[in-house]
């Protein structure tokens, strides 16, 4: 049985569902074949890795590779690299090989990296198709599926190219979790953390009491209660315009997260092994506002120490080249960074004027060199 939570906005047309159950495959083939019917050309994107895990859910939902009728697929390498600008310029060539006209739609079928990619290649195809999200890790069903913010990586910075294009239809089965390698599912608990932090005490307390495995009875609810938090701040604030707090809340760790992402290398640390770490310096920097005492920063580690994730830098990384990066955060005004940080545990706020010489302690507080 599948459950659906709607993600509303103003203009209701724009409206959509987030449809959640343990396998979503036959549901998802019956929305292929009502746009078919239309005259509509669907086109699938994927990443190698999702598809050598589960090539039979692919089949069950667009119909096995080359059957005729089925759909076409883009399969990409695995990983960060994969949001790249030659990346996006292989997907528009596919798009223009398959003769994918404006009422064609792309399914994204993957975590985070094939949905920025898709959706960015969505947004600007034609200058803007429909898309649909089929999330396949915890990241993308808690967090990267929801909310139309789509994009790419440049060596300026993270997702510093993109656009905020929503998709049409969410579709979240759990049952391929099965499948995500253990250090991806913990890379989605960073996210799932997040959440506990910026709204809800009685999530992050939740975690605390146990922590959550793929196997485990609280994890649908979970997934659903975080993008139940993020549909609400999305529908408040889509385009990240409020002047404090806002879509800016779900930022909280990735200031920091960001700079490490992208001064290690893309890859060389998951988006949300940056994010922990970025949530531990968060908490710090919190605690040296005064907002929190150093008994809520151990809470933090230790729910994130408790679901495998990182603390601290492997290796130091240079401190300037981190506040260089952090500079170039979207969040930036004037010229000055803009940080998300806990007023207490299940409440963040945005924060103006913090100095250069605070970040930095904090950058030295999860191990960043000179
Ligand atoms: N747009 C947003 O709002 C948003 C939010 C959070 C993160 N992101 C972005 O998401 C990206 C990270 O996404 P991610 O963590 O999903 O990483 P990812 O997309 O790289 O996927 C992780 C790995 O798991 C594999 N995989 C996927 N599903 C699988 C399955 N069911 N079984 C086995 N293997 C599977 C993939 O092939 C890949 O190797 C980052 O680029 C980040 O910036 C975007
Ligand atoms: O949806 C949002 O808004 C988020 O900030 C979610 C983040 O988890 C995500 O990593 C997002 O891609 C970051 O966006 P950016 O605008 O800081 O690049
Ligand atoms: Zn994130």
């Amino acid at each position: 049985m599948s459950e659906t939570l709607e993600l509303s906005f103003e203009d209701a047309a724009r409206n959509y569902p987030i449809f959640f159950a343990e396998d979503l495959s036959t549901q998802i083939r019956q929305a292929v074949a009502a746009l078919c019917a239309e005259g509509r050309r669907a086109v699938v994107f994927t990443d190698e890795n999702f598809l050598n895990a589960q090539g039979a859910f692919l089949d069950a939902s667009f119909g096995p590779k080359g059957e005729s009728g089925g759909v076409s697929r883009l399969v990409f390498a695995a990983g960060e690299g994969t949001k790249s600008v030659a990346e996006l310029a292989r997907a528009w060539d596919f798009l223009g090989a398959q003769r994918v006209d404006r009422g064609g739609v792309i399914f994204a079928v993957g975590g985070g990296v094939v949905g920025d990619l898709a959706g960015f290649a969505a947004a600007s195809w034609q200058r803007g198709i429909a898309f649909y999200q089929v999330p396949t890790t915890l990241l993308a069903m808690v967090d990267s599926s929801v909310g139309g913010k789509t994009g790419i990586n440049i060596a300026a910075g993270k997702n510093l190219v993109g656009a905020f294009h929503q998709p049409r239809a969410v579709f979240v089965s759990t049952g391929l979790l099965q499948t995500l390698p253990p250090r991806e599912f913990a890379a989605g608990m960073a996210e799932v953390i997040k959440y506990g932090l910026l709204g809800d005490l009685g999530l992050f307390e939740q975690l605390e009491a146990e922590a959550l495995r793929v196997g485990s009875a609280g994890l649908g609810p979970v997934i659903r209660r975080c993008c139940e938090i993020k549909a609400g701040i999305v529908r408040a604030d889509e385009r990240e315009t409020a002047k404090e707090g806002g879509r800016a809340l779900l930022n909280l760790g990735h200031t920091f997260g960001h700079a490490v992402e992208q001064v290690a290398g893309y890859g060389a640390y998951l988006h949300g092994e940056a994010v922990a770490i970025g949530l531990v310096a968060a908490g710090d920097l919190s605690r040296r506002l005064g907002f929190i005492d150093a008994q809520a920063c151990e809470r933090i580690s230790a729910v994130l120490a408790a679901h495998d994730l990182p603390l601290r830098l492997r290796e130091p990384l240079s401190a300037e080249a981190l506040i260089d990066a952090m500079r170039r955060d979207k969040k930036v005004r004037a010229g000055l960074p803009r940080f998300v940080v806990l007023r207490a545990l299940g409440e963040a706020i945005t924060k103006d004027g913090i100095s250069e010489e605070l970040a930095r302690a904090c950058f030295a507080g999860i191990g960043a060199g000179e």
